[in-house]
């Protein structure tokens, strides 16, 4: 498998026009001059990132799978720093399963206890303190009174 082009990101910076865009995604050096037409999110915003590292700018928009992987066809080179195979795809579980782990943690899992059960739990205390102050209540009472 032959390693793709290493280029610096001042490289990079000098593809950074409407004719010649090219910009950095997760260590991907992008070359995506004849996609800025068919961009979905439109060219200016492609533009906006040329001869730049655009990582944060694609990830922020949330982009799908597709996305993720139609990006692999305009890769002509990595960033000095990274190593990939021509053929490594976009892993996609990168892009959300830190975050998704993240919520996992907040999620309040389904709570199965019978709402009896939670009454009960309620109302139990309740009697027991309520039969303790009667009980004291009855006993003062029988002191004073005999
Ligand atoms: C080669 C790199 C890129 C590819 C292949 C690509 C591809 C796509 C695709 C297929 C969509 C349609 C929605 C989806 O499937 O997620 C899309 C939407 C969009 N993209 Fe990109 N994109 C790239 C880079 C970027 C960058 C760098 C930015 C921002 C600076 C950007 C901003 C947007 C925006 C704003 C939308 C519209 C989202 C919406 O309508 O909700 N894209 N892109």
């Amino acid at each position: 498998m032959a390693e793709l082009k290493v280029f610096t990101l001042s490289q990079v910076a000098q593809h950074k026009s409407k004719n010649d865009c090219w910009f950095v995604i997760n260590g991907r050096v992008l070359n995506v001059t004849k996609f800025l037409e068919e961009h979905p999110g439109g060219e200016e915003v492609l533009i906006e990132s040329a001869g730049k590292d655009a990582t944060k700018e694609f990830e922020d928009i949330g982009h799908s799978k597709a996305a993720q992987k139609l990006l692999l066809k305009f890769q002509v080179g990595v960033l000095q720093g990274y190593s990939f195979k021509e053929t490594e795809i976009v892993d996609s579980a990168s892009f959300q399963e830190p975050k998704r782990k993240e919520m996992e943690a907040f999620v309040i899992k389904d709570d199965h206890t019978p709402k009896h059960a939670a009454l009960l739990e309620f109302f139990v205390p309740l009697l027991v303190a309520g039969s303790y102050f009667a009980y004291r209540c009855l006993s003062r009472a029988n002191e004073i009174l005999y």
